[in-house]
């Protein structure tokens, strides 16, 4: 069996993925949950602009007086003409000797061109005397259209909509906002030894927990999860499952039965369905057998190996990325890797590319890699509790001592 490197295997499955080109609207008048709980995390389909400036005209930066710049270069004492409260427009054009009172947030009257902040004044009924002169002209004013002019791109496609771009998509009043329909992802485990959290374990049977692993993992990326649970080793169910799968969704991921033992079917029977496969197996560690196919229909498949910490890690390798880029992520879908100290000795016997789970964190000094507990066998899931990270060795690098440089991904 061809085994790829993880570099020749990422190529294939990212260059593989097209981005989702339904378009969906999501309103500001609808129903239901508030406009930011509805588009949170949604992805911009499209360019968004205003027909506003930023601001909208010129306005105070501070509570005080509007005044001409000309007249307080010295002290001077100034009559109030007006008083322009936030969300009133001016009525009076400021005159030489002349002041109108202005809070943060209202607009410059005409003929004024500079704000006094009130704590640099005092005030004698309608009159004002300026105790500091200003340093500028222009000081505390913020000038129409100097953020962002209407018409100028706002938000550009590709973007995740979370709370700042929320926060312009309501300024610019932008009513209905195009984003790319979410990712359909089905998820099913196959394996006739599995059953689910509620049954009775009898000897020889395992919880199935890839599926609940895979749909968090899944639903953490914003895509639909279609559950379609266990599936048995026999190959007619087994096909019609997967024919099923691929019907309804963009991505079908699956675990288990993709290695080389007699109830391994998977690869027979996406060969069977017209698949192309592209990849069946990578020099990783943990998840060799990892079989990655494209259909005619466009739908893609992930056979993830069956151990669950096989299962979690060609995941976030392989899958996570994929989708994000096919969900219409433009810029940080590609895995990146850092670089952290690591607080123990790491080893490998080199053959394959090693990822060991453990936790990050940031330490004076950089980032920390720790390394999780327990065996780091790949059908051991329980030391993946609490890891957010996974240090990478490469193929013939076989100690990494504490102390230190490892590479890592952030999961
Ligand atoms: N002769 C060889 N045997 C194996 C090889 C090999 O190269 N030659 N590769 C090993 C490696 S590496 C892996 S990884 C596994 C992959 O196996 P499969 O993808 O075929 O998965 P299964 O055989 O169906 O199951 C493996 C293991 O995982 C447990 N499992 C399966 N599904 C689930 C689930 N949904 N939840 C929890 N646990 C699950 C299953 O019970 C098995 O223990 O193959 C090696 N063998
Ligand atoms: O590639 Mo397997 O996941 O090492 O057990
Ligand atoms: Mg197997």
């Amino acid at each position: 069996m061809l085994m790829l490197s993880v570099q020749e295997a990422e190529k294939l499955i990212f260059d593989a993925v097209q981005v989702i080109q339904d378009v969906e609207v999501v309103k500001l008048e609808d129903g239901g949950d508030s406009f930011a709980v509805r588009i949170r995390d949604r992805i911009l389909a499209a360019s968004i602009s205003s027909q506003l400036d930023f601001p909208h005209w010129d306005n105070s930066a501070m509570d005080g007086y509007a005044v001409r710049f000309e007249d307080v270069k010295t002290p001077v004492t100034l009559d109030i003409i007006e008083e322009i409260p936030a969300g009133s427009p001016p009525q009076k054009t400021i005159q030489s000797g002349q002041a109108a009172r202005i809070l943060t947030g209202s607009m410059l009257p005409q003929g004024a061109d500079t704000i006094v902040m009130q704590e640099n004044t005092t005030r004698q009924g309608d009159r004002v005397s300026i105790l500091t002169p200003p340093r500028d002209r222009g000081a505390f004013v913020r000038y129409q259209g100097t953020y962002c002019k209407a018409g100028d791109p706002l938000l550009s496609p590709g973007l995740v909509l979370k709370a700042p771009e929320i926060a312009i998509l309501a300024a610019a009043q932008c009513l209905e906002v195009p984003v790319f329909r979410r990712p359909r992802v089905a998820i099913l485990s196959t394996g006739s030894e599995l059953v689910l959290p509620n049954q009775p374990l009898q000897p020889g049977q395992i919880v199935d927990s890839n599926q609940y692993g895979l749909e968090a993992l899944v639903a953490e990326l914003g895509a639909q999860v279609i559950s379609l649970g266990i599936v048995q080793d026999d190959p007619k169910v087994l096909e019609d499952a997967i024919a099923h799968a691929i019907e309804s969704a963009d991505v079908v991921i699956s675990s288990g039965g993709v290695s080389v033992g007699d109830y391994d079917y998977v690869d027979r029977i996406l060969e069977k369905l017209g698949a192309t496969i592209q990849v069946r197996a990578i020099a990783i560690k943990p998840g060799k057998p990892l079989t990655f196919a494209t259909f005619p229909n466009a739908a893609l498949y992930f056979g993830l190996p069956g151990n669950p910490a096989s299962a979690f890690v060609t995941f976030w390798r392989f899958a996570k990325p994929a989708i994000q880029k096919l969900s219409g992520l433009a810029q940080g879908w590609e895995p990146k890797f850092l670089t952290a100290t690591t607080t123990h000795d790491l080893k490998s016997d080199g053959k394959r590319e090693l990822y060991l789970w453990g936790s990050v964190s940031i330490e004076q000094g950089g980032f920390q890699f720790t390394p999780a507990g327990g065996s780091r066998l790949s059908g051991n899931l329980i030391h993946l509790a609490g890891t957010n990270a996974l240090g990478v060795m490469a193929i013939g690098e076989t100690a990494i001592n504490a102390g230190e440089a490892v590479k890592f991904l952030l999961i």
